[in-house]
């Protein structure tokens, strides 16, 4: 087993405040690690600390093998990251987007080219490769943006609710995408509001109030909390 994402007490806070507290867990090559919990629990903030934009204030965490704390250069440039709320540019087309975004992690001319040309077929684009991306429904346009987080190859790829406002036949077609990506070895690290899409996960880490308070297989919690369904461990636990 390789370990890709491997948190130590990790924990940031704000004056007196503290947003994330000691979390430890390990994430495993070609895992796909749900990370949940209620608004305000803090997953924004481990997220930031994760993907090298914050520093902890106590403990660290290994990402790609590089430690946030101090080679947060070396984790931004082997991590992918696709969030909702920020992903591609909707004025420019498909291969402008993959240029300008592959372009940014250094891949050369010839494979942005190479890349555009399995992402429009791998997602079946080919009617849209004339249109910006604003014109795109939106469920395609969350799997064009999770295709290009993926450009580089990166070890690991950070999704924050990468799949809001889609119906669930949409959401479960872009699982499917993550499913391969996981195959080929990516580990995949997810929030998510949805109890669907925490179904799909191989482990799932609920947090509460900036402390991880349940950890381990979506069956097994079920089995611990005696719930039907994750919704219930859900509500168990942020009572
Ligand atoms: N820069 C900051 N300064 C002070 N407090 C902060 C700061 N950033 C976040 N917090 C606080 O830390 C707590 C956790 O916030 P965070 O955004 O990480 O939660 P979250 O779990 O991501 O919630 P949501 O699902 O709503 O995004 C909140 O109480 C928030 O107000």
């Amino acid at each position: 087993m390789e370990t890709t994402i491997k948190a130590t007490n990790l924990t940031k806070s704000f004056g007196d405040f503290t947003a994330v507290d000691k979390l430890n867990f390990e994430v495993e090559k070609g895992e796909i690690f749900g990370f949940l919990g209620a608004n305000g629990a803090g997953k924004t903030t481990a997220m930031k600390m994760l993907i090298g934009i914050s520093k902890p204030t106590a403990g660290d965490a290994m990402v790609a093998n590089y430690k946030v704390s101090t080679q947060a250069d070396l984790v931004k440039k082997n991590i992918g990251y696709m969030s909702q709320k920020f992903a591609l540019y909707d004025d420019l087309n498909i291969k402008e987007n993959i240029q300008f975004f592959g372009g940014i992690y250094g891949l050369n001319a010839k494979t942005l080219q190479q890349k555009y040309q399995q992402v429009v077929e791998n997602l079946g684009l080919e009617n849209y490769v004339k249109q910006l991306v604003k014109n795109l429904p939106l469920g395609l346009k969350q799997k064009l943006a999770f295709s290009v987080a993926l450009l580089h190859q990166p070890k690991v790829v950070f999704l924050d609710e990468p799949t809001g406002g889609v119906d669930p036949i949409t959401r479960r077609q872009f699982w499917e995408l993550i499913y391969e990506a996981a195959d080929r070895g990516t580990t995949i690290f997810v929030t998510t509001h949805y109890m669907d899409e925490a179904e799909y996960c191989d482990r799932i880490s609920m947090m509460v109030d900036g402390k991880i308070k349940a950890l381990d297989t979506p069956k097994a919690l079920k089995k611990e909390f005696g719930a039907e369904t994750l919704n219930e461990v859900f509500l168990n636990l942020a009572r």
